[in-house]
């Protein structure tokens, strides 16, 4: 898989060379390029924005230089993702389909946003996603690629050590994954569930799935009903 990011901070974006998403890199799993979008432009200031027509306030990401950088940095099988508070949730599912992508590309805005006609213009010649990773809005795209990023490249065969990890992951069952211990087994007068130092492995398993569907059912209540078909056992309707 390739990654590419258009941006006018690329060195928000330093944390992709780092610990896990590095090693990725530097074991050829994935390649990344940060691009500087200022790059693309022509003018002694190397504007990137203008003012919003119909008034209003902040400023807009300029077409005549998104274009250009779109149409160097994007190739015949890319996916473009756009970062956008306006955009699609971005969820595990998507992370599991960005991962079976060739080329992703991201493109940050900043300020207001980037005009609308440049991703009309790329969904003329390939795949645009807006997507947002959350119900509150950040001051541009980075932080958002970052934690996308991760989220996929994760997903990429031979990235994570132990592949049960990904296997298991919240949400990968569609539950929220349960409470973790590890030694010892007291700690501050807290001491660890009986039934993990048991051996008994059916009973521990059940036990998780127990705690998942738990902490499921508090938190985040709307899961269940988004389960597949199913997925709950007459023990699990039980809980
Ligand atoms: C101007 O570019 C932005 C601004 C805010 C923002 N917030 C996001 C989010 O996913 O919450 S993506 C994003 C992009």
């Amino acid at each position: 898989m390739r990654l590419d990011v258009v941006t006018i901070f690329p060195e928000y974006l330093d944390p992709l060379r780092a610990a896990l998403l590095g090693r990725a890199i530097d074991r050829g799993l994935i390649e990344v390029g940060v691009h500087d979008l200022r790059d693309w432009t022509h003018d002694v200031h190397r504007a990137v924005d203008d003012a919003p027509y119909g008034g209003g306030p902040g400023m807009v990401m300029k077409p005549q230089i998104w274009g250009p950088a779109l149409d160097d940095v994007c190739g015949e099988n890319t996916r473009l993702v756009v970062p956008t508070p306006a955009g699609r949730p971005f969820t595990q599912a998507m992370a599991h389909q960005y991962a079976t992508e060739e080329h992703l590309v991201f493109a940050c805005g900043r300020y207001e946003g980037i005009d609308q006609r440049v991703i009309d213009d790329a969904a003329r010649r390939m795949p645009v996603d807006e997507v947002s990773i959350g119900d509150y809005v950040l001051v541009g795209g980075e932080a958002a690629v970052l934690v996308m990023v991760e989220a996929v490249v994760r997903l990429l065969p031979g990235v994570l050590g132990n592949a049960r990890s990904a296997e298991e992951d919240s949400f990968s069952d569609g539950l929220l994954e349960g409470p973790s211990y590890t030694r010892p087994e007291v700690w501050r007068d807290l001491a660890v569930p009986d039934v993990l130092r048991s051996g008994n492995h059916a009973l521990i398993d059940r036990w998780r799935r127990d705690q998942a569907l738990e902490r499921t059912v508090r938190r985040r209540p709307e899961l269940i009903g988004q389960l597949p078909e199913g997925s709950l056992d007459k023990h699990d309707l039980a809980v």
